[in-house]
Formats: C-alpha cells, structure tokens, sequence
C-alpha cells in the first residue's frame, strides 16, 4: 500500500536511501568477511608452513654433528626425551611419559642418564580422577644397552597434576638424591634404596606463602636443586624458587644460609622466574652462578665479589623467548634450552650460535660426556665471555625493510611487547609450535572484527525494528 502521508519527492528519498544503506551495509559485510578470511588464511599457511614436530622419534629434527652425545626433555605440547649421536642422528627417543624434566649424566658412566619425569594419572593410583594426579619418577636409562629401556630409581604419587612436578632431582652420591619437590614446596634429601626420606627444607620456614606463586597450589614453584660438593658451600645445596625469583643456599645444619641469597621477591631486573641455576665453584672461576632468566629472556651469569652477587656476563638474541637451561661447556660454550624460540642452540665464547637444533618445547639440554650441567665449566669473568644483548624485540616477525613490510608480524611484535612477559609465555605455552606474535595478531584482528560485525549486525536489527538508542548525555534540541 503507498504511503498517502508522503509527498512524492519524500518517497522517492526514502526509498533511495533505504537502497543506499543496503547497499552500504552489504559492503561493510563484505569487508569485515574479507578481514576475517586474510586472518584465517594467515593463520592457517603458518600451520601448513611449520612441520617441526617432536610427537615420534620419526619426526624429531636431526642435529648438526657435534663432538658429544646431547640430551633434549621437553614438557608441555609433547613429552619428550631424545639422545642425540655424535653425528647427529637420534641414538634414543621416549615419549611414554608425560612429561620429562631435568636429565644428568651419571657420575663416571656418561652413557647411562637419570632424569625425572611425571605421568598425568585418571584413573590409575591412589583415587586419581577428577581432577587428575601425578606419578613422579626418577628414571634412569643405560644407553649402552641393546634395547634401552628405563628403570624407575624412585617414585612418588601427588595429589595435583597442575605444579604437581619434580622438575629436577641431584644425585649425590650412589644411595642418596636430592629433590626439588614443587608440590610440597621443599627440597628434600632421599636414600633411593630404603625410601627413608633423611633431610628436609620446607620453604615456608624462611619465606611468607602471603608473596609469591597462589598458596598452596602453586606457592614456590621449586623447580632446580644442586648438591655442591667442593668448595666453601661443599655439602650445602642451592635451590631455584621460581616464585620467589630467588635462588637460595641452603645448609644441611642451619638451613637457609644469610646473604648468599641471588635476586629477591619481584626484583625482575635481577632475575625473573629463573630455571635451572648451576654453581661454578672457585677451582673453576667462581663462586657464579649460571642460570636461564626465562621471564626477560635472556641468559646470564653472576659473580659472587666482595659479599654480593654482580653480573658479569648476559646473552640474548631477537629469536630467544623463555630459556629454561643453561649449561657452559668445558670448552667454554654455553649449551641454551630457549623454550618458546623452539630451540637448543650452543653459543660460543664471543656469543654466535655454533650449534642450533630444533625442539617444540625444550625444558633442558645436556652434554653427555662434560659432566652434569656445568660440571665442566669455568665462570664468565673466568674465561672473558662476551655479553650479547638483542638489538629490539623484534621477535622475528618483523621486517626491516620498507618493501617487505610485514603487518601482521608488525601487529604481533605490538602486542607482544605491550603485554606482560608472563602472559605472552602462558599464551605459547597453551598453544601450537607454529603460532607466534603474527598469528595471534591474526587471531585477535579475526575476533575483533567479528565483534565489531555482531555489534553493527544488532544496530542495523534494532535501527530497523524502529528502536533507537541515545547517548545519556546530549545537546538540548537534538
Ligand atoms: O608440563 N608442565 O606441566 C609444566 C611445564 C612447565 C612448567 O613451568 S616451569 O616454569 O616450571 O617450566 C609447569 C608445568
């Protein structure tokens, strides 16, 4: 029916511009359609793009030919340990657990490794469920056997899965071990034959469960423990408290010992949520420590001078992203487990790469046959290393060049420095090997467009259905 109360010029308006905004709704659409498609192309070419896998020993990368055998764990997309030949190529591979963590040589039998790793349990155990628990091992494997095959040293079960770990255990001497016991928050000392745990250091006698990690499920998080057997701290033991960003000494008489404490509570330009800490005793240049600054994602090294704790050598590139190992060699390298660069990589005394492999998530890197951790290895101040510092967070998904401008991985390198450390990590650590900065700047470009879209959807809806909205404050006479 025409409407009798229009003039006609009024209807002919009307009529052209409900035709115009069709018109100009239908190209919106289309836009936002194209946006969110890109994405998505974008995100789906980098998983087409990047086979690096470690979930069979079928796919796990060869390495470049090195003098020594080298072992890999990886917890987390997949669970992993691989022993690398010599030559390069893969002399054994497990991945029946869960999650491996920590892995030495034995003393005086290089070829036979012992490592602690952790199986999520159902419904297996002690009422594992809902939520599920762990069974953590101490594992050890003779690699000169014919058929190698693991044999548990020790076994605990725990009641949480999430930071219910032993991330790493110290053997010091045929009978006796020491754990990192992240689920209890202690460091305890086990006799592996009689089960008779001997000594024990709970981490609330000394620090307040009111700061760090969330009490209890997840407080200290200690997740590195070494026994030091020569030197003025001989017989003591020196722990990582993740949480805390401290690494502690401790003594078996008096517990923690004062003022050898190295970085403090949320003291993040000294270190920040730091892995794997080893000791360079003063026969080798010490006393120092080197250690895996995750959160910064840098490695680096203090000296022990005049009472305090002074850094002496750093080590950071554009790629390096969450390191959790750090070993120097006794021909002065330094062996790196950079976790999110998905990569072990060895860095030689003037800081380049002179062996790279590729890994998913690597937790921790060894030598075989130059002792466990830095055993082998003189201090930085010892040998003159070099610093090497990144020249900007680049994160390799930008471009220098103005005509291979890259704007997603500009987008991505954005988002990735403007968001804390610890959620950029948690994020790739929740996701595939192949996203980075670019695919989540693609990711959240497609959502954001799909929002904006809904929100126009249900504007243009209620525009038509006659409802109009008015902001709450507006001129007079509008
Ligand atoms: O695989 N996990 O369950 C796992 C791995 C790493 C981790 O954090 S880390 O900082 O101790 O490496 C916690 C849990």
């Amino acid at each position: 029916m025409a409407d009798r109360s229009q003039s006609p010029l009024a209807a002919v308006r009307s009529g052209s511009s409900r035709a115009w905004s069709a018109l100009s709704r239908n190209r919106l659409r289309v836009v936002f359609l194209a946006v969110i498609l890109l994405s998505a192309t974008a995100v789906a070419s980098a998983a087409m793009s990047d086979d690096l896998s470690t979930a069979s020993e079928e796919t796990v990368p060869e390495a470049p030919a090195t003098e020594n055998h080298t072992v890999v764990t990886e917890s987390g997309r997949a669970g992993t340990i691989t022993v690398y030949e010599p030559d390069g190529e893969v002399a054994y591979y497990n991945n029946t657990r869960t999650k491996y963590f920590d892995a030495d040589p034995v003393e005086g039998d290089p070829m036979t490794i012992e490592y602690t790793a952790t199986d999520t349990i159902h419904s297996e155990g002690p009422t594992c469920s809902d939520p599920p628990c762990a069974l953590n091992v101490i594992e050890r494997v003779d690699l000169e056997d014919e058929n190698p095959e693991p044999e548990v040293i020790y076994k605990r079960y725990d009641h949480q899965e999430t930071a219910g770990e032993w991330h790493d255990a110290d053997r010091i001497n045929d009978t006796h071990v020491v754990v990192a016991d992240i689920v209890a928050d202690q460091v305890f000392i086990v006799n592996t034959e009689t089960e008779v745990v001997e000594w024990l250091w709970d981490a609330q006698s000394d620090f307040p469960v009111e700061e760090a990690g969330p009490y209890p499920h997840d407080w200290a998080h200690i997740n590195d423990v070494e026994y030091i057997d020569e030197g003025q701290h001989e017989g003591r033991i020196m722990a990582s408290l993740r949480n805390q960003d401290q690494v502690v000494f401790l003594d078996q008489e008096e517990g923690l010992v004062e003022n050898w404490t190295l970085g403090g509570e949320n003291e993040h330009d000294v270190q920040y949520e730091q892995h794997n800490p080893d000791y360079i005793p003063e026969s080798q240049g010490g006393p120092a420590i080197v250690v895996a600054d995750s959160e910064n994602g840098r490695i680096q090294e203090f000296q022990r001078e005049d009472g305090e704790w002074n850094r002496t050598w750093q080590w950071e590139d554009d790629q390096i992203q969450w390191p959790r190992d750090a070993d120097r060699l006794p021909n002065g390298n330094t062996l790196i487990a950079d976790s999110h660069g998905n990569r072990v990589m060895e860095v030689n005394e003037s800081g380049d790469v002179v062996w790279e492999v590729p890994s998913t998530l690597p937790y921790e890197a060894e030598r075989l046959e130059t002792g466990a951790e830095s055993e082998g290895g003189q201090s930085a101040a010892e040998l003159g290393l070099e610093s090497r510092t990144a020249d900007g967070g680049d994160g390799g998904g930008g471009s220098s060049g103005l005509f291979d401008f890259d704007p997603l991985g500009w987008i991505g390198d954005l988002i990735e420095n403007l968001l804390p450390h610890r959620i950029h990590n948690g994020l790739l650590f929740a996701s595939p090997v192949w996203m980075g900065s670019s695919e989540f700047a693609a990711v959240g470009i497609a959502i954001l467009t799909g929002l904006v879209w809904i929100g126009f959807e249900t504007r243009w809806k209620l525009r038509d259905a006659g409802v109009r909205f008015r902001l709450p404050v507006y001129r007079r006479g509008n």
